[in-house]
């Protein structure tokens, strides 16, 4: 039997650059992928969707030529194109991956699914893939998550759509029903509106993206209105059945909706189930997930969970950032200037529409929570619509808002919702690392005209949250 000083399940965010980090300090690796190397964000995650946005993004700028002062012939999508420059910077960034693991000395990829088969005489876990057995004094696993199609009655009538499956199509569909208004239902919405398809988002919450303040969820469905694509909130599904024009979709109050593909966006769940891990006495929580601790180390020695299975995170940054974590803790780092530990982290991310959210730390839904239990919580907001920048570049929806610990002086919280926004967030991320006043923040002097030259102003007016919301 093959013996590796570490294996790692799955090549997430986390799992090639802790295969190199490893093998750089002199450990044999094995990284085993069941499907293709980079996981989700590379292959129908991050990396298509964000390629296509740009498609989609041009398509409605065009359109949107005459208030520039700029004519245009009829605006027409080349949808296999767009898909095609999809796949092609998908393929280049798998490539990329790919070449880089092969030319690192100590690292075998090895294709297959890979599962636990308990210990060997010497305590050493044994992971098999196929026929094969390997032992291993390390196991990590980056198994990341699928799409999760809730039960509808009728499902097995339909080619119902996940995300992968979408971003397979060849064709431009006539009209896209997307099930789940929250990050892959908005931008794949969006995304396919601009590219012409008529699409329809059927929300089960009475908001979309409802883990969003209020405010944020009605600035996005009145983009997405005028925008043209039509909301069902509140929705339930009472059954989905096929018809002339593809697919019937029946809500429970009536209402029927006749699409021609349907897109389940209606979350994850983790890939656990191949893994077999009652052989080492691992056991997932109730949804299947593997729970840690703030090192994300399982509760069986020399096992740890990374990436979207640990739970503690949903992004490929905080992927990627549990492989620093892992890697800090084994080199017995305590280097007070990083946050080697998820539970210190911060939440940050963007949700991709345009204009795109931007977020970190406290939402005001969240900071009232605190408010409401005797802490001073200070608050101030800002519309794009008064931003002279956004003014300039006609791109005026959204705001920004800034949460602060009025007795810390620490900002607790940012969201950046308009242009940019998924850029300037980093400024408040960056920032919250240091653990500094905002006073510090304000004094510093910003580049005009920029959308950021606004936050020291926004910082001038930060009030009670209370009292800013009575
Ligand atoms: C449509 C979409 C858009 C997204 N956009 C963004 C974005 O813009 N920004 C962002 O931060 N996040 C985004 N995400 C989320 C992001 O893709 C994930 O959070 C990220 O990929 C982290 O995943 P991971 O490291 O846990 O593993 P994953 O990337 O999910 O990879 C896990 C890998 O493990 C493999 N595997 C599973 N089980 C086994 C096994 N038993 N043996 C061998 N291999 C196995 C899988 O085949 C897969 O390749 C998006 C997700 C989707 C679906
Ligand atoms: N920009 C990004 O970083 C980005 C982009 C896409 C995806 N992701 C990641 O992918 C993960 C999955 O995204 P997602 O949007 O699928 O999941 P999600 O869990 O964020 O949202 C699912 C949504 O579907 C709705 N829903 C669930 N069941 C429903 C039903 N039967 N009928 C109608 N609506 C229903 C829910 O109310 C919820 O709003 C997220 O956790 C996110 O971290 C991130």
């Amino acid at each position: 039997m093959n013996h590796f000083d570490a294996v790692i399940i799955g090549s997430g965010q986390a799992a090639p650059s802790l295969a190199v980090g490893l093998a750089n300090r002199g450990q044999s690796v094995a990284l085993i992928e069941g499907d293709k190397l980079g996981g989700t964000c590379v292959n129908s995650g991050c990396t298509p969707t964000k390629t296509l946005r740009k498609s989609a993004r041009v398509a409605h700028m065009v359109r949107r030529a005459a208030d520039f002062g700029v004519s245009t012939g009829a605006v027409t999508v080349d949808f296999p194109a767009a898909m095609a420059r999809m796949r092609e910077r998908v393929d280049t960034a798998r490539r990329g991956l790919t070449a880089w693991l092969k030319r690192t000395k100590g690292v075998e990829v090895i294709h297959g699914w890979g599962s636990l088969a308990g210990f060997d005489e010497n305590g050493r876990f044994i992971v098999s893939v196929g026929e094969s057995k390997f032992s291993a004094d390390k196991v990590f696993l980056n198994t990341g998550t699928r799409s999760f199609t809730p039960p509808v009655p009728g499902l097995e009538n339909i080619d119902a759509l996940d995300n992968a499956s979408l971003l397979a199509l060849d064709e431009l569909p006539d009209h896209l029903i997307i099930v789940g208004g929250s990050y892959i239902g908005l931008e794949m919405g969006q995304i396919f509106r601009r590219l012409g398809s008529k699409v329809t988002v059927v929300h089960r919450s009475d908001r979309l993206a409802e883990r969003e303040d209020e405010d944020v969820s009605e600035i996005i469905a009145k983009f997405f209105q005028d925008e043209g694509v039509t909301l069902h909130l509140n929705a339930k599904i009472a059954g989905v059945g096929r018809s002339m024009r593809g697919v019937l979709m029946t809500l429970e109050d009536g209402t029927e909706i006749a699409g021609s593909h349907v897109l389940f966006a209606t979350g994850r769940a983790p890939n656990t189930d191949k893994l077999n891990l009652a052989a080492v006495g691992l056991e997932t929580d109730s949804r299947g997930y593997v729970p840690t601790d703030a090192k994300l180390r399982t509760k069986v020695p020399n096992l740890w969970a990374l990436g979207d299975v640990n739970r503690r995170g949903a992004f490929t940054h905080t992927s990627y950032h549990d492989h620093e974590i892992v890697l800090a803790d084994l080199d017995k780092i305590k280097d007070r200037y990083q946050w080697k530990d998820a539970d210190q982290r911060p939440t940050t991310y963007a949700m991709f529409t345009d204009p795109p959210l931007g977020r970190v730390g406290l939402s005001r839904t969240e900071a009232r929570k605190l408010a409401a239990e005797g802490r001073n919580i200070l608050i101030a907001d800002m519309k794009m619509a008064d931003i002279s920048r956004a003014k300039e570049e006609s791109e005026t929806t959204g705001l920004i808002r800034i949460i602060v610990d009025g007795d810390s002086e620490a900002i607790l919280g940012a969201t950046v919702f308009g242009i940019a926004g998924d850029e300037i967030i980093a400024i408040f991320s960056n920032f919250m690392a240091t653990g500094a006043s905002y006073k510090i923040m304000q004094q510093a002097l910003p580049v005009h005209p920029t959308v950021a030259e606004l936050i020291p102003t926004i910082l001038a007016g930060l009030k009670p949250l209370a009292a800013a919301n009575a």
